[in-house]
């Protein structure tokens, strides 16, 4: 079983997230992390804080010589921003009382609609949204690429799975429904994208919404999708609700900030086609038995079937809109415009790559639920094993 858990703020000194159950000798290096995360970085709409700050990585643990030990493999990323918020995120009492009384510090009593602002100041019992706000903050999202980039390292080391994430719409703009597919091959060039997509067309036109919206003073979601390539049959399980490797990955995405819908495969479209439209018939061609298209996006039954495995995951549009909205003023109860600072306008394309990270790590859960394994050869060794175990007519 593969478990990880990240802790930090924001504005705190440093991110850090913590994989449990990885087996020893999967190959990472600092860099791979600092890579990662630089993709996250991308994305045409980004704010401010993006352009300035750097993500500083420390492999704490877990990790020697460039290969995983199978202890719990640590990661830090370091918030560069930290200087400027020494005393107001500081974890001991400040003692010069008067540093508090800096701008920086004011209690944020402006909560801002679609945030975790309100409702997190009712719950947790603060006159201030600083708190909530500094941990609700989709920075902690460079702590689960971190992780995801070990999680990644596994499977293609032991499995050969290869996964790739691109974003298939921005507010209106959408790539077409026919569109190809990007394949492991084509990272670079989606890297290159300034929003990530594969359609040079839907690129442009994305682009020039986003400088739309800016001018607007408004912002923008949009969905992104996670191809993983390479995948074996047989991942996840029909027997019971919390195995199907379907449900895991929804889990998994809706626990993304601001994702508010999960498609896996064509998802919402096929529940508009008919039956005889909507499935993916089998067929045996050259000894080998083969689907003649890939709308379940490779899952059936909660498994992995085979196919391609194909997620989407839809983002809803920034909550901090710079013409800001309604709301109240929690510290005298009267009618205000929410807090605004700075902010993304989208932040489409580094989400792609954050829903990457996720399918990574429920897909390394996954293999190891299938194959156990206390270092990547045994994995590979039982995987192959069960592989070659399956009956001639059922490959
Ligand atoms: C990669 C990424 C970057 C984000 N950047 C911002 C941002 O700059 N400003 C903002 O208000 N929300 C941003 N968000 C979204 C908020 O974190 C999110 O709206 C908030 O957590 C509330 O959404 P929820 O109801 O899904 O938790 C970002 C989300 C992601 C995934
Ligand atoms: C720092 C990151 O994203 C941040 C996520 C975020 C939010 O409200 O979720 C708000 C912004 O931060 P700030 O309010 O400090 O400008 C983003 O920059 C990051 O992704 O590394």
């Amino acid at each position: 079983m593969l478990r990880w858990l990240t802790a930090g703020e924001s504005h705190g000194p440093a991110l850090v997230g913590v994989l449990e159950g990885m087996p020893a000798g999967v190959a990472v290096t600092t860099t791979d992390v600092q890579e990662a995360l630089a993709r996250r970085r991308l994305g045409y709409g980004r704010g401010a804080r993006m352009k300035f700050e750097q993500d500083e990585v420390r492999l704490l643990g877990g990790v020697r010589h460039g290969l995983t030990q199978g202890g719990p493999v640590a990661i830090e990323v370091a918030n560069t921003e930290w200087p400027k918020w020494v005393e107001v995120m500081a974890s001991d009492p400040v003692a010069d009382a008067s540093v508090l009384q800096r701008a920086r510090n004011a209690p944020l009593t402006r909560p801002r609609p679609g945030h975790a602002d309100l409702v997190g100041m009712r719950k947790y019992g603060f006159d201030d949204a600083r708190p909530v706000l500094e941990r609700a903050s989709a920075r902690e999202t460079a702590t689960r690429v971190a992780l995801g980039t070990v999680a990644a390292r596994l499977l293609e080391q032991a499995a050969g799975i290869r996964l790739v994430s691109h974003v298939v719409s921005i507010g209106p703009v959408a790539v077409p429904d026919d569109a190809e597919l990007p394949s492991p091959d084509d990272v670079a060039a989606l890297d290159a994208d300034p929003v990530r997509c594969f359609d040079a067309d839907a690129s442009a036109a994305m682009v020039a919404e986003i400088d739309e919206c800016h001018k607007d003073g408004d912002t923008l979601g949009g969905v992104v999708e996670v191809l993983a390539y390479g995948v074996p049959s047989g991942l996840g399980s029909y027997v019971h609700a919390d195995r199907r490797l379907d449900a895991r990955l929804a889990a998994a995405l809706m626990g993304v900030q601001a994702i508010k819908g999960v498609e896996v495969g064509d998802g919402f479209r096929t529940a508009a086609r008919r039956g005889s439209q909507a499935h993916d018939e089998i067929d045996r061609v050259d000894g080998r038995v083969r689907r003649r298209s890939n709308r379940a996006g490779g899952l059936e039954g909660g498994m992995t079937n085979g196919e391609i495995l194909r997620v989407r995951a839809a983002m809803k549009p920034i909550s901090t809109v710079p013409r800001a909205l309604a709301t109240i003023d929690t510290s005298t109860g009267d009618a205000a415009k929410a807090q605004h600072q700075r902010s993304d306008v989208c932040a489409v394309p580094p989400a792609a790559v954050v829903a990457e990270a996720m399918v990574a790590l429920v897909l390394a859960d996954a293999l190891l639920e299938k194959t156990g394994g206390d270092s990547v050869a045994e994995v590979r060794r039982n995987l192959e094993a069960y592989l070659d175990a399956v009956p001639e007519l059922l490959r």
